[in-house]
């Protein structure tokens, strides 16, 4: 079946509406980011880089990494945002953009993102690099599309609904990590569940001047135990990439660089520097 011009929108140039690549440019192993700026960071580290391309906020850059072909792509703050740069990747890789049609044998990417984050737990301290087993999404994306779950993903789901049950108008949504990938780039890794909030403010239990609407946020999130789980850290793109990626077959992991703790109080002096070593890690291992 074609998938209509207003559905599957391609450039003049062939490319893609926002992320304007190519089907060619794209990689099998993507590095997401969110600053646009930490594209180049990631990249400088490649043998060759072969291309740069962009527009708004979506940077991509593809090379390779000794033999393996790398794109790393920012994707901006938010899961609107996600929901763009996934639904194009997968449609790069997935739709015959001469016939608008699926293409025959499915392509599934390999994507890693590399992100800044908060920890809610006083033995996560900053400077961490923590691996997300699962993304728990408070925004709304995931009540747009048809999202399958496992028995283990719906039964740690009704505990976080539970626990998190009063606040009425959210619908959180829980996706595992790639268990591939966790168990390969994530191996020695802290881990834990990461909430994707649809703000960095109040939706992330700060306060400056506007009255919260939730009192002790933080608190509510790093109280929350279900068997070995608990709720580690505060960001806002892992879980609509988890949740997205499983929807289309892709595996992902998310590699979180802790910048904050949320329970000290602390924002790190040297946030570059914790970046730097996600970056590292993650360009060794994958
Ligand atoms: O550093 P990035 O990857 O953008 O990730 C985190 O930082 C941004 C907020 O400052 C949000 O995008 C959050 O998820
Ligand atoms: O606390 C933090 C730090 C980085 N990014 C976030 O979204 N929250």
């Amino acid at each position: 079946m074609k998938i209509s011009e207003s559905d599957l929108i391609i450039n003049p140039d062939g490319s893609i509406y926002h992320l304007n690549l190519l089907p060619e440019d794209v990689a099998d192993t993507v590095i997401t980011v969110g600053d646009p700026d930490r594209v180049g960071e990631v990249s400088k580290y490649f043998d060759k880089v072969d291309y740069k391309k962009g527009k708004r906020e979506f940077i991509t850059h593809t090379g390779y990494v000794g033999s393996k072909r790398v794109t790393v792509l920012s994707t901006g703050i938010g899961t609107d945002n996600i929901d763009i740069v996934f639904n194009e990747l997968d449609a790069l890789v997935n739709v015959d953009f001469k016939t608008r049609e699926i293409k025959p044998n499915f392509k599934s990417l390999n994507i890693i993102r590399i992100g800044t984050s908060g920890a809610v737990q006083p033995d996560i301290p900053m400077g961490t690099i923590l691996a997300s087993s699962y993304g728990l999404g408070m925004d709304a994306l995931m009540n747009y599309y048809i999202q399958e779950i496992s028995e283990d993903e719906k039964s740690l789901k009704d505990d976080i609904s539970a626990h998190f049950g009063h606040l009425g108008a959210i619908k959180p949504y829980l996706t595992g990590a790639s268990s591939s990938l966790i168990d390969t780039i994530g191996k020695d890794l802290p881990k834990g569940i990461t909430i994707t909030a649809p703000g960095f403010y109040a939706p992330q239990g700060r306060l400056v001047r506007a009255k919260n609407a939730v009192p002790d946020f933080i608190k509510l999130i790093n109280s929350f135990r279900s068997n070995q789980h608990r709720i580690t850290n505060l960001e806002m793109e892992t879980a609509g990439i988890y949740a997205l990626a499983k929807v289309l077959g892709h595996q992902a992991l998310s590699i979180n660089a802790i910048l904050a703790s949320r329970v000290n109080f602390e924002f790190s002096k040297e946030p570059n520097k914790i970046v730097e070593s996600a970056i590292k890690l993650v360009l060794e291992r994958i």
